[in-house]
């Protein structure tokens, strides 16, 4: 790191400890004079922080105070971040990033991440050059075109690179020199952020057809040769492009896709964990997703391969597994499928979701739709008619876009629900019981593997890792957390579940021959001692 001094100190996010330097430290920096009396320390200044934030109005003043934390002091962001995880997260992740992406080019301040456009073509690898940083490892890439379940957001989806970012250094301890939020600008193709004079990004049209992937290509090229040691994560992008830059890339260079792979985890794990409140065999189990996006998608092809490793045979994993859309049961007898879910269309006659529900009488319930309202009563009704425990995971974020509230769960099944969501809801009270949601989203997955992929340096990202990650997590839910019908460890536990799921990693990147790094026998041990502890 540079030795600064003075003025040029205080204004380096990464070094400055403001009123924590020590009386020693401000002479020696030539901070004397640039600082009031009196010496606090990291404990003082987060109370100070809290006592700003708690005093906000809005949960975007929030997320713009909190923004600006990380700009001015970012040990004391993520020290804060890390202790009050439970209140900071949905402010610096769903559900505000959501509204602050929305409100992206209004609340700009300060440029964050780096930013490709269609005019770089050709120089994308100097654009890398300029980032301050030269040991990359995590890249989180964007090109804005699905964000949560908002749509099309342009170049504001940028707050979601930067939020992913801000999980893997607080969730796993990645260090932040090593992480790089990329917007990939290939413009929007929504009119109203076009034309918003305040609008930042690159004002036309989508980029489309060979001109995207030629781009894509670019930025993965470059990527490998100026940071060799990365791990590519994409993240919110249209289906047919998560789909298509997947196979394109999976095999040979290092990188996920989170919407497909990551949120398949995370789903994987609350299921298998509902087991423990339900009583039931995983391998007894019937699912069914609503939505035939990257997350429904992904969910099915993790769910295939986790119950063909429970021992049932491939066409009876496929028929356990059901799809339904905005036209009902995904059925041969319908017109054209799109190709991402072939494998998983069923033989059988036409059905509305309620039919469906009712001819098949799934145990878990899965939305990815980004629909509010979704699962509706007659929904969640029909499911606690067929099962004493329905399970409910509503993935859609931000919370204005779930496919129901907690509370619609708990109430519309007299409390029998062991239910899940992508964004945070508090507890719900119904008489004496107290109904504790647990939390469905991919932030219990993404930053393990990133730790695991940093430690292990393998040469790819295997859908064994995304196995071996679910069967970590859901190992990890305590039999307090069952007892509460959570189907997810709380939040301030989710450091202990990356760490869990690193070392998973490592061990299934050694069995396939992946891993290129000398890893110690002892990896506990020597993950723990990759993760950063933010402190001065
Ligand atoms: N909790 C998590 O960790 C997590 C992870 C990834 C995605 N998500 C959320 O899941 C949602 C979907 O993400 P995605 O990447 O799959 O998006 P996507 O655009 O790839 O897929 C959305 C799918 O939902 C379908 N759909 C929309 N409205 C519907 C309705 N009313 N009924 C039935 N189907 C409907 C669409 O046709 C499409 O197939 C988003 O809101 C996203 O925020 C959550
Ligand atoms: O961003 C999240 O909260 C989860 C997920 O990746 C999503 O796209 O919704
Ligand atoms: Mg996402």
């Amino acid at each position: 790191m540079k030795a600064l001094h003075g003025k040029a100190l205080l204004d380096d996010p990464a070094q400055n400890k403001s009123t924590a330097f020590t009386r020693e430290e401000r002479m020696r920096y030539g901070l004397q004079g640039l600082l009031p009396y009196s010496v606090a320390d990291i404990k003082n200044q987060q109370q100070r922080v809290l006592g700003n934030l708690r005093g906000k109005r809005s949960d975007i003043e929030k997320y713009i105070f909190l923004n600006s934390l990380l700009e001015r002091n970012q040990r004391l962001f993520y020290r804060t971040l890390i202790d009050y995880i439970e209140e900071i997260m949905p402010l610096v992740y769903t559900p505000t990033v959501g509204e602050a992406c929305s409100e992206f080019a209004h609340i700009f301040r300060k440029p964050q991440g780096l930013y490709i456009t269609p005019e770089d073509r050709g120089r994308v690898a100097s654009l890398l050059a300029n980032w301050p940083e030269t040991d990359v490892r995590i890249i989180v890439v964007t090109d804005g075109e699905r964000i949560l379940g908002l749509g099309d957001l342009g170049a504001n989806g940028m707050g979601i690179p930067i939020g992913k970012i801000a999980l893997y250094v607080a969730c796993a301890g990645i260090h932040p020199a090593h992480c790089m939020p990329v917007m990939l600008d290939v413009g929007t193709n929504n009119q109203e952020l076009r034309n918003d004079p305040l609008y930042l990004g690159y004002p036309h049209a989508r980029l489309a057809g060979q001109d995207y992937l030629s781009l894509v290509d670019e930025f993965v090229q470059a990527v490998r040769h100026k940071f060799p040691d990365a791990l590519i994560q994409f993240e919110d992008f249209s289906s047919e492009h998560a789909f298509v830059l997947l196979d394109r890339y999976h095999k040979q260079v290092r990188c996920f896709n989170d919407d497909i792979q990551g949120t398949a985890a995370v789903t994987l794990a609350g299921v298998h964990a509902s087991c423990r409140i339900t009583h039931k065999q995983f391998a007894d189990l019937k699912i069914m997703l609503l939505g035939t996006g990257s997350a429904a998608t992904g969910i099915a092809r993790l769910m295939l391969s986790a119950f063909q490793t429970a021992g049932l045979s491939e066409a009876v994993a496929r028929a356990r597994i059901a799809f339904v859309d905005r036209e009902g049961l995904v059925v041969t007898a319908r017109a054209k499928h799109k190709a991402h879910i072939q494998p998983f269309i069923q033989e059988q006659a036409p059905a509305s979701f309620l039919e469906a529900i009712e001819r098949l009488q799934p145990d878990v319930l899965i939305g990815a739709t980004g629909a509010a309202g979704a699962f509706s009563e007659a929904v969640i009704h029909q499911m606690a008619q067929y099962q004493e425990r329905p399970v409910i995971i509503a993935l859609s974020n931000p919370t204005s876009h779930t496919e129901c509230t907690a509370e619609q769960a708990c109430r519309w099944s007299d409390g029998r629900a062991v239910f899940a969501s992508g964004s945070p809801f508090p507890a719900v009270t119904m008489g004496e019981k107290i109904f504790h949601p647990a939390q469905g989203n991919n932030a219990y997955i993404f930053p393990g593997i990133g730790l695991g992929m940093l430690a292990c340096r393998a040469t790819l990202v295997t859908e064994r890792m995304f196995l071996a990650a679910a069967e970590v997590l859901a190992a990890m839910v305590s039999p307090e957390e069952i007892e509460r019908g959570a189907i997810y460890p709380t939040l301030p536990r989710v450091r202990e579940v990356s760490q869990a799921i690193a070392i998973a990693v490592c061990h299934v990147a050694q069995q396939e021959g992946l891993a290129t790094a000398n890893l110690p026998d002892d990896l506990e041990a020597y993950v723990r001692t990759l993760m950063y502890e933010p402190d001065y």
